[in-house]
């Protein structure tokens, strides 16, 4: 095959950021995705209805003229959540889904959650209006080894949750281990997982074999091997509980080559491609639509996409190696491969 048409996908795992940044970012996602769940771990973090509105503004503001590109809005979990402002704002249709990140698990989550009995109260709210969770499932006991630390996560956390929270639609976010697959595969309908693009190409040798690479460096972190081939086996299956978020997380380069550089990896402007490489190499590209383009509003309950894009196959396509932005440059992931699928419309 060298031409594929598609619908158009989205993106249910992105940030953004704010600012310098956001205008030299927002338009690379606009390029290839009709929509994207956009993350709220802004300083300060995006907690009220009112606040995902006003930045929901800055980020239309920051799209080219005429772009295709609709901003689903996400609020920050803290314990201090009002349930009556969560649910409204869902019903205001300001916002699509509620996101949870244990204190201190990941690049600005000082307002997370540290006792989980504190959000009871708006959990069950949202699983009586049906609004989303979406997890960072990583536990932050420092005594827990951190390539544990979803694993521990699932066991300790996310299923009492569940099980605490009967109707919860929960998303694992960003998986990274053939624990979350597993686990994902024995729940029911109210359970998606979203698969990143960087963690079906590298495994944690990509970050420390050879030398320290801090744009291989994200979290969760990549696994050993056999993780990521569970992965790769999981996105490309056609389950539809399964679809992307690629958790494109831009910092620019001055945070990550740094003594104690940020977690985080930018790969909106060639995820397509890598995608549709990473397909091809498991013999799936009839796959590609399910996990790019439909499964996601499946989840959420959205229709898909009327418009599409078409991939084309030919000749190895060229990617910036970093891009400039007001803040400075910002690297883009290197898949260490050549893509030869380049996207040609849409
Ligand atoms: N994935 C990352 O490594 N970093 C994300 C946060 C997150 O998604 O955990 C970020 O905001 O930079
Ligand atoms: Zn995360
Ligand atoms: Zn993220």
């Amino acid at each position: 095959m060298t031409r594929l048409t598609i619908r158009r996908p989205d993106d249910w795992h992105l940030h953004l950021r704010d600012g310098a940044m956001l205008r030299a970012v927002a338009p690379e996602s606009a390029r290839h995705f009709g929509r994207a769940i956009v993350m709220p771990n802004l300083v300060p973090p995006v907690v009220t209805g009112a606040q995902a509105a006003a930045y929901r503004d800055r980020i239309r503001a920051a799209l080219p003229e005429g772009a295709d590109f609709t901003p689903l809005m996400t609020l920050y979990l803290t314990e201090d959540s009002d349930p009556a402002d969560v649910v409204a704002a869902h019903r205001d249709d300001i916002v699509t889904a509620v996101k949870l990140y244990p204190a201190g698990a990941t690049t600005n989550s000082a307002s997370g959650v540290r006792d989980f009995d504190r959000v009871r109260g708006v959990l069950e709210a949202m699983a009586e209006a049906g609004i989303p969770l979406c997890v960072h499932g990583e536990v932050t006991d420092s005594d827990i080894d951190i390539f544990d630390r979803e694993a521990v996560f699932i066991d300790r956390v996310l299923d009492p949750i569940r099980r605490a929270t009967p109707g919860l639609r929960v998303v694992m976010e960003h998986i990274t281990t053939s624990d979350a697959v597993a686990y994902a595969r024995e729940q029911g309908d109210d359970l998606g997982a979203t698969i990143t693009t960087h963690h079906l190409i590298i495994n944690r040798n990509a970050i420390l074999a050879g030398g320290i690479r801090p744009h291989y460096y994200c979290l969760p972190v990549a696994k050993r091997e056999s993780h990521r081939l569970a992965l790769r086996e999981a996105a490309t299956s056609g389950e539809t509980r399964f679809f992307l978020g690629t958790d494109s997380a831009p910092h620019v380069d001055a945070a990550k080559e740094t003594g104690c550089g940020c977690a985080g990896i930018f790969t909106a402007p060639n995820t397509m491609s890598i995608l549709a490489e990473v397909f091809e190499q498991e013999d799936a590209l009839d796959r590609l639509e399910g996990f790019a383009s439909l499964n996601g509003p499946g989840f959420y309950r959205l229709p898909p996409n009327e418009s599409t894009i078409t991939l084309e196959r030919g000749e190895p396509v060229a990617y910036p190696a970093r891009i400039e932005t007001g803040d400075g440059p910002l690297t883009v992931f290197d898949p260490m491969m050549p893509l030869h699928w380049r996207v040609s419309a849409g």
